[in-house]
């Protein structure tokens, strides 16, 4: 059957929608009524109001702004059902009132086919709305996630592009509470499109600034956006005057902002933003659709279901893109946050490493001072290894030293192994020896003759320390990863520090003795042993205790410098002191008070005991026969005794009785000893 539209059917309406139009439709509908019903369509356009007409006969009126009830879900185009009854050549005049852009296309059709198309407008829009729906959606929730401005930016692009969407499709104006937008009527719609012109201009410029900074088309991208927003901005003030040039004309900020979108998506491609490309294809059929659009407004056939909806799917997909692009942000932001997780746990590792070294160097600082030189070195590696092994974890740790400042020594941890670990060194020796000649630290694996595999990897930290002497440090790990260069690092750097300390303290402790000795004799210095004195008499008077000094003097001893020499004196003098001091039991002191004399005290001996000790050290001295320049020598002391009175707690008063007691025995022939009475009268 052929449907004959009349000439003057497609009308341009006057786009102010003040104006009534009425036009008469002409067509044949089948001689015999109870066919298939049949149906005016006429595409969704912004009209006021529009029905047909015949007679007495007159359709339920329709309108884009205030859809009816029966206007369906998501209508596409404006309905009228004809009675079932007409047949034959049917005269029927349409009504429209308002303005659209568009020309009038009428079609007469059986309602079969129109319900079919209808359901494709349907299709196309739920899944165009889905689709931004769906977007929206997930833009919100990686905001959420990431708190990035994009995602919500992205959110405004979706929201932006649904408005503008359901308002040119006429589905906005069906929902409660938007409605309100009809207020502003066509001009709305084409306010509202505009805004989503500015918002993909912006969303494509943060799109392609994303990887390369600031672009060259930000300027132009920013104007654009502003002059377009300001368009909109004068669409919703709603002037009548505006109407028709808004309406004429808006094809051109479109299509220019479309433009420039390609434009830039061209040159983002080019720099190589994953996406640019889709979305600029995808952009030029937008824009392909924008003009297909324009041609269907200025009266040339295209079909205008396709273009309408394939533009708009192809705005959808756009967003799509768009946001498959932007979901690069979160691998980059992954990626971010893993270098700074990373750099923190390395700021963690170096500050508990600088801890760690610092808390060692102070340890060592602190406790090697109060050493004795033959305890410093156990102290320290033990100190060492407590404070590695937390930030070097281990299987095994063994320090092995030989001859560093005349101490060998092994060190293990756990202590357990420390009985297998000396014949494993004394075997390894030379290897081991040669490997701390090398001076760095070295790692190799254990290998176990019942399994093939590698038991554990042993690293050989060797000690700066001067040969002959040589030290070094076994790390044992299990398994065959070994250590990292940053470990061996450590574990190098702490041991140096052990071993500076120990060289300081070794140092301290030599400068101090030499300190407080006597150049010659090697016994304690005259300040030595007044700071000991005044000490010894201060602890036995608190204790009630006895404490003796004991004067040693060599008898005619200038004779001696007189006939072998200065030289000769020196050597009498130094083995005379060897010789009280090897007399002397352990806890007494000696030293040399001056010249050729001596002083020894004996702290908890009093006068009997002491002048035991005292003819000790006489006899020491005269069975000593040392011989100088072939000439067999023969030398005596006098020695004179003084106990403590237990009035005293200072060694004035003794000193004073015991060199008057010297005196005495020099007065009494020289080679006894004189022990002092409480008081000299
Ligand atoms: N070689 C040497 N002689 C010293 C040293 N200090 C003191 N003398 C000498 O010791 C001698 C002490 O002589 P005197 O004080 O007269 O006493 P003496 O000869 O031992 O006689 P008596 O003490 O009375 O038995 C001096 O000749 C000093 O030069 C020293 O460090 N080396």
């Amino acid at each position: 059957m052929r449907v004959t539209p009349l000439p003057g059917a497609a009308v341009a309406l006057d786009p102010d929608g003040s104006r009534r139009h009425a036009l008469l439709l002409r067509f044949e509908l089948p001689a015999q009524s109870g066919g298939p019903g049949w149906a005016v369509r006429l595409e969704r356009s912004a009209l006021e109001q529009v029905w047909v007409e015949r007679g007495d006969w007159r359709s339920p009126p329709q309108g884009f702004f205030e859809p009816g009830e029966d206007a369906g879900v998501l209508p596409s185009s404006f309905l009228f059902a004809l009675p079932a009854h007409w047949h034959g050549a049917v005269e029927l005049e349409l009504h429209a009132v308002g303005g659209g852009r568009r020309p009038l296309r009428p079609q007469v059709m059986e309602q079969a086919r129109a319900m079919e198309l209808e359901q494709y407008g349907v299709a196309a829009s739920a899944t165009i709305y889905a689709c931004l729906f769906t977007i929206g959606l997930l833009a919100l929730a990686l905001y959420s996630a990431a708190r990035d401005l994009l995602f919500l930016g992205l959110f405004g692009l979706t929201l932006a592009a649904l408005l503008a969407l359901s308002a040119v499709n006429g589905h906005l104006y069906q929902m409660p509470g938007l409605r309100l937008f009809a207020h502003w009527g066509g001009q709305g719609a084409v306010a509202l499109t505009l805004l989503l012109c500015a918002a993909c201009l912006q969303m494509l410029l943060r799109f392609v600034e994303m990887r390369q900074g600031r672009v060259a088309w930000k300027r132009w991208v920013d104007g654009m956006s502003l002059a377009v927003a300001t368009l909109a901005g004068v669409c919703l003030l709603n002037l009548p005057a505006l109407a028709q040039p808004m309406l004429k004309f808006q094809v051109v900020p479109y299509a220019l902002s479309l433009l420039l979108g390609v434009a830039m998506l061209v040159d983002g491609g080019r720099r190589r933003i994953a996406m640019a490309w889709p979305l600029a294809t995808l952009a030029l059929f937008t824009l392909a659709g924008v003009v297909l659009g324009e041609l269907a407004s200025r009266g040339h056939v295209v079909d205008t279901l396709v273009v309408r909806y394939g533009s708009q799917l192809s705005v959808a997909l756009c967003v799509a893109i768009l946001a498959v692009g932007l979901l690069g942000r979160i691998s980059e932001y992954r990626h971010q946050r893993d270098r700074e997780l990373l750099a923190r746990a390395d700021t963690e590792r170096r500050m508990a490493r600088e801890t760690a070294r610092s808390g060692l160097a102070t340890e060592l600082q602190s406790q090697l001072r109060s050493l004795p030189p033959a305890e410093m070195q156990t102290t320290a590696f033990r100190l060492l290894v407590d404070r590695l092994l937390p930030l070097l974890p281990v299987q095994s740790c063994v320090v092995a030293v030989q001859g560093y400042h005349g101490v060998d020594l092994v060190l293990a941890e756990p202590s357990r192994l420390l009985l297998s670990v000396h014949p494993e060194l004394a075997r390894r020796q030379l290897a081991l020896r040669r490997l701390a000649a090398q001076g760095v630290p070295q790692q190799q694996p254990v290998t176990d003759p019942a399994q093939p595999a590698i038991v554990a990897m042993e690293a050989v930290v060797p000690m700066q320390i001067r040969a002959p002497a040589w030290g070094v440090l076994l790390l044992r790990r299990a398994g065959g990863d070994g250590f990292s260069t940053d470990e061996l690092s450590l574990a190098g750097e702490f041991l140096q520090l052990a071993v500076q300390q120990i060289d300081q303290a070794v140092a301290a402790n030599n400068l101090r003795r030499s300190a407080e000795l006597d150049a010659l004799t090697g016994s304690l210095n005259r300040r030595t042993i007044d700071q000991w004195l005044a000490r010894c008499f201060g602890e036995a008077a608190r204790d009630s205790q006895p404490v003796s000094v004991l004067f040693i003097d060599l008898d005619h001893f200038k004779a001696v410098n007189d006939r072998h020499g200065h030289a000769g004196g020196d050597f009498c003098l130094r083995h005379v002191a060897v010789a009280l001091r090897g007399a002397l039991e352990e806890g007494d002191l000696f030293g040399r008070y001056g010249g050729e004399e001596f002083i020894a005290i004996l702290p908890g001996r009093n006068g009997a005991a002491a002048r035991m000790a005292a003819e000790n050290l006489r006899m020491a001295v005269e069975n000593l026969r040392p011989v100088w320049n072939g000439q067999p020598l023969r030398l005596t002391v006098s020695v004179g005794v003084a106990t403590r009175l237990p009035s005293e707690d200072t060694p004035e008063g003794a000193l004073a009785r015991a060199d008057r007691a010297l005196y005495s025995a020099k007065s009494h022939g020289r080679n006894c000893v004189q022990v002092a009475p409480a008081v000299f009268s």
